[in-house]
Order: C-alpha cells, then structure tokens, then sequence
C-alpha cells in the first residue's frame, strides 16, 4: 500500500495535464474567434432584423424558395438575412427576437475579453424571459401586426386570453413587469421615496444616494471580493496550476499583461524566469475591473435592525400581563351541572338488629360444626352487605375457614357470601353477607361527599361506596386504564355512567374529551347532546359516538397518531408527561406558533369490547394494546367494559396493560379469574355489587347508581351552554380499506398474471409463496401478483394466517372470468 501511495504521489503532475478540449477551448485563439463570430454574427442579425422590417412584405415569398437563385430579397442581408429574420422574427419572437442578438453579443464579448460568465448567464436567464413577456406584450396591445409579437407571442396569447381573459392577461403581463423591475434592479418602495425625496433636494440630486452607496460598498468590499472569488473558479484554477506547469500559466499571463506583442516561443523561453509580479499585477487589474463592475451595480443594503433586549423573561412577562393560560376561557360561562339534576334516595343504612344477630349466630354455630372457635366477631354494615370479622381462637388453621364458604352460604341461606381470609392489614378473617334488604347507592351521595369534591385527582371517579360505607374515589389518570367485565345485566352500564357523571361534574370541556365507542347503539348516545362539550371525534365524521366496527379502528389508529403527536410535542416541551406540559403551557412557557396547545385529557370508552374482537379481531386489538402500554403519559385513558371476560377477548397483552379492573358479577370462576386473577365476582350478588382491583388488592365496592333519566338531565343542562363550534377533532386516519388497492388497473397487470391465476387455480391455495416457488419470483412480486388476483376476484381477501379462498373453481372458469374481463 505505502509503495502505492509512493507510486502515485510522484506521477501527480503527469495526471494533472489538462484535457485537450478544455484546452483548446482555453486557448486564447480558439477564444477570440468564438468570440468575434458571436458578435459579428450578433451584428449580421441585428442589421437583419432591422432591414427586416422594411422589406418582409416583399421578401415573404424569399422563406418559401430559398433555394430559387430567381427570386430577388430585399432584405439588405439576402435570403438569409430574410429568413433568419422571418424565422426568429415573424414565427418566433417579434420584436422581443432583438433580444437575441444581444444575447449573442454579450457571449461574444464574454469569449473575446473574458467578462464574467455569471453575467453571461443572468443576462441569458432574463433575456430569455424578457424575449417571451416583450411578445406576449406585443401580441396583446397589437393583436394585428405579427411582426410585433410573432407567432409564439400571438398564439401565447390566444391561449393565455382564452383562460384568464383580457382583463386577466393584462394585469399578470403588468405584475410580471414590476417583478421583473423588483427583482433585477431591486426596486423597492424604499428606494423609490428615497429617489423622490433626494429629488427635493435639489443641491444633492444625485450625490447622496451616489455616496450612500460608495460608503455601503467600502463596508461590504470585502465580501464583494470574496463571493466573486467563489463565482470564478477559473482564475482561482489557474493559479493553483501556476506552481505545477508552465503551460497553465500562459493563459493567466495573456489575460491580464500585455502579451499581445509576445511570441509564443518567448513566453515559454520566459516560463522559468517568471516571478510573481504578473500574477501581483493581474489581481490589481482585476480589482480595478471589478470596482468598475461595482459602480455599475446597485447594492441594496438591507438595514441591519437592532434586536430588541426585554428586561424579564418572556414567559413570566407574558404571565405578568395577561396572567395564565386559562384554557376554560373560550367557554368562560360555563356552568358545571348541578346536583340537584341527581336523584336522591333514602340511603340511611337500616341496620336490623334481629338481622345481624342472626347472621352472627349461623356464622359462629356452623364454624363451631366444624370445630372452630372464635375469639372474637364483629360487624361493619355497608350498604349491600355486611362484613364480619372474626377473629378465630389460637390454632385454627385458616385455609379451613376457606373451605366452609359453601357450608356457611348454606346455614345463612344467602347469595353471595364471599369469605377473605385473612384481610389485608387486619389479621381478620372477613366473611362478607349481603343485607336482606339492600340500600341504593345513589350518584348524588357520592358526588357530593367532601372526599369527592375536594379531591384534588387528575380524573376523579367517584364508582360507589365500600363496605364502611366511605365514597370510594379513584383517579382514573393514575389508574391509568380500566378494565370492567361482568355478565348482562349486572350493572355494566351503569358503572360506565357513573364514571362518566363523575368526570362531568368535575372536569371543565376544556380538560376533558371522550371518544365513546357503542356498538349497541342505544347505551351511551344521550352523550350526543354534549358533543360539541365533551366529545372528541375523526374528522368528516356525523356521529360522534362511534357505533360501526371500521369507524373504531380508524378512531383508534387515528388515536394512535393522536399520541405520537402528543410525545413529540412533549418531547419538544421537554417535560415527561402531560401534567407538567398543562402547567408549562399554562406559564405560558411554550409558544403556540410552535404547535404547542393545552392538551385535553382524553378518555376513550368502549362498551361491548368483546363484540369489536369478535368482528375485527387484531385490528382493534393491536391499537388498544398499543395505546395502553404507551398512552398513560400523554393522558389518553381507555376505559373497556366486556359482557364475556374470556381470554380471547381480555388477552394476556390486554390484560397486562389494564391493572385497573372492575369486576361485577360473572356466572362463573373462570371469568372471574380472568378478570382479577382471583375468585369472587362470581360470588357477587349483582345490581351494581362490585369487586374493584387496583393492582394488589381487593375491594368490595356497591356501585352508584344513575338512572338514564338523571343522565339526560346532565348532558341536558350541558347540552343546552354554548358550545364550541365543533367536537374536538381526533389527526385524520387514512385507513388501508380492504387491505390492498383493489382498483389495480388490468393494464397495469404483471406479465406473468395468467400465468400466477393459472397455478393459484389449479392448485386452489392463494398464497404468496405458491408463486414464489412456483414461478421463481421474489417475495415482493409474488404479492403484488397476490394483491391483482384479489382485484380481479380470483382469490379473497387477506385473512390473516391462513391461505387466501380461491374463488375461481377450476382453469375453465378461470380463461372464462379473464374472457369477460377482456370484453369489458
Ligand atoms: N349500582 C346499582 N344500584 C342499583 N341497581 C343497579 C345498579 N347497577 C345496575 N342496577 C340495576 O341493574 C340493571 C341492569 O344494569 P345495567 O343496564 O347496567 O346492566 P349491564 O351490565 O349493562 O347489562 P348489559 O350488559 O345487558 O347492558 C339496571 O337497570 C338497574 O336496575
């Protein structure tokens, strides 16, 4: 390697020898005659086009026999003055076409004195462009004269009239002139009053502005010299070359000295000796050049403006002045419902004395049967049921308590006694009966308890009471999700609206939006009322409650984007979940320009989940399990209720998202292990009898009660506030309808699409990799295939693990269906 390195460093020089091309485009020679062509040959066509005009009446007959020696021209440039002339004149460009000898002589003047290319070009691109807009002029102020704007400008015209009318034409022509005059010599509104008020100044007519800009030209020489470096690589080129060979050389020498009295044979006789005083010489020459060009060119300096110092920091002046983000402003009249709209039961607990004395006596006689004492028994009655606690004599082995649940329901002749044994913190044994008679737990007691109002929870829910008849309140944002299963007619639904009265009461529209999925149809749409309040839902959509199976799977991917959004914004506001974002925005500390917005709390409830498994299976299932592992931090929170807790429905990946679970009654031990990893919901008594698991332990809850009247009432008195002007609008989904698009056009078939309908029909098996190994395809080919025999209805739709139906018979079917298709 490092002899090859060697090898190479010294052959440098031999590579470096410039290609014979571009020198011989290099040559001054070759550059000369390039250039005096182009501007002779500029000069042929302006006199041309000049004589032109004088005679094309009487040459027009000269375009059609060029070739006729008969025919005489009177253009003062023969017939090829004529035609030239007709040709860019009278079919192309009228009079605009005199852009072209100047556009020729300017390139000429480039190859003969090396002026610079840049200008060349600039002078090409607006050239070009004014040669168009000065036909299209013509053609439109003189729709008669063809000569004016030639063809190309009348039939632009035409065109352009056609569309946008005179009136149109004329004001884009005029826009086009003032941008034109904007951009190429910088005309602004400034400089023009500045031009009208030196005007005034009689004295300094033309000396002010003249300085103004030497002054701005001293200031910015420097980067003038700079940028026109970069601009011309070709003088750079060539000194670098300079130390390399002497060849390279001749061209920096011919440009700038005086060289045309020397010889070539003396240049190269003088190579050797040259110092670097040429070099010293030609960069002066340039300059001086330069500073000529600058004269010529306006400088628009923009002025530079001071930035502005506050003396505090933003955010808190912001706080300062207009005090925090309040995002209940827009709707700053709104009015929580009140708890009179709640019904009111008699729920004073009416112990019966005889009751629990009874009770107690069966309790201690059946364990005395089996030969367990007790110490000591006491009661705590709640509103369904009443819990003893006892606490047994030394030695009694408590699995053997356990075993008497079915001995003990017997002797106390009731449904639903659930033993604990022991109870969590206690060292108790608690054995749970229910009340004869059951009290109601109704929403007002628990909405209006203390606990419940003064709650200072995130996303209070007040469920029902416990045991001790204490409001059991939960934060639904820490939860962070809530699983609810109980067989039909358990109170399933009314739990969902007790927990949704609860977030009404407390939680202002501004903090709160549900996205409520019903499949059926009829539980939760009195929450129709308060969409516009409360609701959140896809755009383009009527409902807002979502009652079909494709709407929740756009919804829920469409909640997915939803919470991607959300991350990066608080990835953004650098903050960890979306309590701190709320109170960072609030502080006024993330700016609105920069997307940033108060960010509701979102919570998705979905009645009947077992039915959207049954009907779209992973498709739901994958955006559930999705948002409960990641949405908890950005405040989305689902709440599910199933009527069938089986494992196909709260699967193990649902399940351990959900830590938060509400069991009513089951009809059977299974189900309720599914739901709590533990027996007992199937021990329950019903009617909003409820066992609630946070994680660890078991609660007893009664449910509260709301009625759907008392539920219409609510979205009622919400219903009837002013409103935003629509619901909250979920990112727009664009789901894969049917998987595959299905329009794939026939012309736009593989070629081998018979061919792979053939081997899926013979073999009835519509799988990818059939015609994988059949025909010898790759993977991504085989599916396209796969997608056009689904378009075309030969195999069905995507199903998952299983093989594709194929839904042509057999071969004969098959030519029969492509046949049809061809007649189409
Ligand atoms: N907390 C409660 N307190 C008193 N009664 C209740 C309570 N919850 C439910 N009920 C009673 O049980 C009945 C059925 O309740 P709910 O409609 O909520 O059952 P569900 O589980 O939703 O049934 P489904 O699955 O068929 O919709 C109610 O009409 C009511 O009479």
């Amino acid at each position: 390697m490092a002899k090859k390195t060697k090898k190479t460093s010294t052959k440098k020089p031999k590579i470096k020898k410039p290609n014979p091309i571009v020198t011989f485009f290099k040559s001054r020679q070759t550059q000369t005659v390039i250039g005096s062509f182009l501007i002779l040959f500029s000069l042929f066509l302006l006199v041309a086009f000049i004589s032109f005009f004088f005679s094309w009446q009487e040459d027009q007959s000269v375009v059609s026999e060029f070739a006729n020696k008969k025919v005489p021209t009177k253009n003062l440039l023969g017939k090829v003055g004529a035609s030239l002339s007709h040709f860019f004149i009278y079919e192309g460009f009228g009079l605009g076409a005199f852009v072209i000898p100047y556009l020729l002589c300017i390139t000429g003047l480039f190859w003969l004195f090396r002026t610079k290319l840049s200008k060349v070009i600039v002078s090409w691109n607006w050239g070009l462009l004014g040669m168009l807009w000065l036909s299209i002029t013509f053609g439109f102020f003189s729709k008669n004269s063809a000569n004016l704007s030639g063809v190309i400008g009348y039939e632009i015209n035409e065109y352009l009239q056609a569309f946008l009318g005179k009136t149109g034409l004329g004001i884009i022509l005029l826009f086009l002139f003032l941008a034109y005059l904007t951009i190429r010599f910088k005309v602004t509104p400034e400089l023009v009053i500045n031009k009208l008020r030196s005007k005034r100044k009689v004295d300094a007519v033309e000396g002010t502005p003249i300085s103004k800009v030497e002054a701005e030209e001293d200031t910015i020489s420097e980067e003038i010299v700079l940028e026109e470096k970069e601009e011309e690589p070709t003088p750079s080129v060539d000194k670098s070359e300079f130390e390399l060979s002497v060849e390279n050389l001749q061209p920096t020498i011919q440009n700038h000295s005086d060289v045309s009295t020397v010889t070539e044979e003396d240049e190269i006789n003088e190579g050797h000796d040259i110092d670097l005083e040429p070099v010293l010489k030609a960069e002066v020459a340039e300059t001086e050049e330069q500073l000529e060009e600058q004269e010529d060119v306006q400088i628009d300096v923009k002025e530079v403006e001071e930035e502005q110092h506050v003396k505090e920091n933003l955010s808190e002046k912001l706080v300062k002045d207009f005090g925090e983000f309040d995002p209940t402003l827009e709707l700053g009249n709104y009015k929580f419902p009140t708890l009179n709209l709640l019904k009111e039961y008699n729920e004073s607990i009416s112990i019966d004395p005889d009751e629990l004395e009874q009770n107690k006596n069966r309790i201690v006689n059946t364990l005395k049967n089996y030969k367990i004492g007790i110490a000591q028994i006491k009661a705590t009655v709640g509103p369904t049921i009443t819990l003893y606690e006892i606490v047994p004599e030394a030695g009694v082995r408590i699995s053997k308590i356990k075993n008497l649940e079915d001995d003990i329901a017997l002797s106390l002749s009731a449904l639903g006694i659930r033993i604990i044994a022991p109870i969590p913190g206690k060292g108790t044994i608690g054995i749970e009966v229910p009340n004869k008679k059951a009290t109601i737990v109704s929403m007002h007691s628990v909405i209006s308890s203390k606990k419940f109002q003064e709650s200072t929870m995130e996303l209070p829910i007040a469920i029902g009471k416990t045991i001790s008849n204490e409001t059991f309140t939960v934060d639904l944002a820490k939860m962070p999700h809530l699983l609810m299963a109980g067989a039909t007619g358990q109170g399933k639904s009314v739990g969902l609206n007790a927990v949704l009265t609860s977030l009404l009461y407390r939680k202002h529209p501004a903090e709160v939006k549900f996205v409520l999925v019903d499949p059926k149809k009829v539980e939760l749409t009195l929450f129709n009322k308060i969409e516009r309040h409360y609701l959140a839902k896809l755009p383009d959509t009527e409902d807002a409650i979502i009652t079909d199976t494709t709407k929740v799977i756009n919804t829920l991917n469409s909640l997915c984007i939803e919470m991607d959004n959300r991350y990066d914004l608080l990835k953004t506001a650098m903050v960890r979940n979306i309590k701190e974002y709320n109170v960072k925005f609030k502080a006024r500390k993330l700016n609105p320009e920069n997307g940033h917005r108060f960010l509701p709390y979102i919570v998705l409830v979905i009645d009947e989940f077992a039915d959207l498994i049954m009907t779209a299976g992973k498709e739901v299932e994958t955006p559930i399990a999705r948002l409960a592992q990641l949405a908890r931090a950005i405040g989305i929170h689902l709440i599910v209720a199933t009527q069938r807790p089986s494992v196909n429905v709260i699967t193990g990946i649902i399940k351990a998202n959900f830590p938060a679970r509400i069991a009513f009654r089951v009809t059977s031990k299974i189900d309720s292990r599914t739901i709590l990893d533990a027996p007992g919901a199937d021990q329950l008594i019903g009617r909003g009898d409820m066992l609630y698991s946070g994680g660890n332990d078991i609660t007893r809850i009664q449910c509260a009660f709301v009625d759907t009247p008392e539920v219409e009432k609510i979205t009622d008195f919400i219903g009837s506030q002013r409103a935003y002007p629509e619901a909250y609008q979920l990112p727009e989904y664009v789901g894969e309808e049917g998987g595959t698009n299905l329009d794939i056009d026939i012309a736009d078939r593989d070629k081998l699409f018979k061919e792979a309908a053939e081997v899926i029909v013979t073999a009835q098996q519509g799988s990818a990799s059939l015609l994988q190994r059949k025909l010898k395809l790759g993977y991504n080919r085989a599916g396209r295939l796969i997608d056009q025999l689904e378009a075309a209805g030969i195999v069905g739709p995507f199903e998952g693990s299983k093989a594709r139906q194929v839904l042509v018979p057999d071969l004969v079917a098959l030519e029969q269906l492509l046949e049809n298709e061809r007649n189409e």
